[in-house]
């Protein structure tokens, strides 16, 4: 796709979406490395963004997504309903959610009751502190999982801070995802909140400060217009926007939210 001549016509456009409602989403457990289905009401949600991508008229070439089944079935439904389920995709672990460390499987409400909300927004929000990590020994590490076969040892995470999933993120957006956007390919990222916050931070430059506050809502795309640089021009949730704020300030709450 040519530069643009226009300033406010984007060179590029780029569309992220965060997968649609998880099954620990809806009991409001840390997930981050767990591999858990969509429940009934993430698979009408990316259905859903589907449709809005579709009445958008947006087109795609390339599709990348994580090696978590929550998000590969969200990207399902959107190409589906898109009729391009013969689209290239590549599942790359690097786009995975934010490894929650020992937290995965617990809930987040109960888990701010025990350690204290603001230890729990610390661990969920803040840039540099990771959760407590698993033992390497713990049945749920990643080493013992055949999909992360290829990954070098001392690359796979026990914990992540988000400072650590913008580190791990990063090398898929510089060697791969940014380079296929410049020769001109239309690209889709399907991924999840934490794993899209590390891209937000990175694209828009977002404070350690300010990106505390950033919270992505499930199954809504966001479409980021790029400059010839790959800088935003401006970015815009498709669809509904008071929904989708609405969605994300839900995301931010959850810690006091709903216990099992
Ligand atoms: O991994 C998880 O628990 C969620 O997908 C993201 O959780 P968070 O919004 O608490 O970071």
């Amino acid at each position: 796709m040519a530069a643009a001549t226009d300033a406010a016509a984007p060179a590029y456009r780029l569309v992220v979406i965060r997968h649609g409602e998880s099954e620990w989403n809806k009991a409001n457990r840390f997930t981050g490395w767990k591999d858990v289905a969509l429940t009934a009401k993430g698979h009408e949600e990316a259905a859903e963004a589907g449709k809005l991508i579709k009445e958008a008229g947006i087109e795609f070439d390339a599709v990348y997504t994580s090696v978590l089944k929550r998000a590969i079935s969200t990207m399902w439904h959107v190409l589906e309903e898109l009729d391009l389920q013969w689209l290239p995709v590549t599942r790359m672990w690097r786009l995975n959610e934010r490894h929650y460390g020992a937290l995965q499987g617990l809930n987040k409400a109960e888990t701010a009751e025990k350690h204290g909300a603001d230890q729990v927004k610390i661990w969920r929000r803040s840039y540099a502190t990771p959760p407590p990590p698993l033992e390497a020994d713990d049945e749920r590490h990643p080493s013992r999982d055949r999909r992360y076969a290829g990954v070098p040892a001392d690359a796979i995470p026990a914990s992540e801070s988000l400072k650590d999933t913008v580190a791990r993120f990063l090398p898929a957006w510089e060697t791969e995802i940014a380079p296929a956007i410049r020769t001109g390919k239309r690209v889709l990222i399907v991924a999840h909140g934490n794993s899209l916050r590390a891209l937000v931070k990175h694209l828009d430059s977002v404070s350690e400060e300010d990106i505390v506050e950033l919270n992505i809502p499930t199954g809504v795309p966001l479409v980021y217009e790029l400059d010839a640089e790959l800088k935003p021009i401006r970015h815009y949730y498709l669809g509904d926007a008071e929904a989708a704020a609405a969605k994300a300030a839900a995301v931010a709450a959850q810690a006091a939210g709903k216990k099992e």
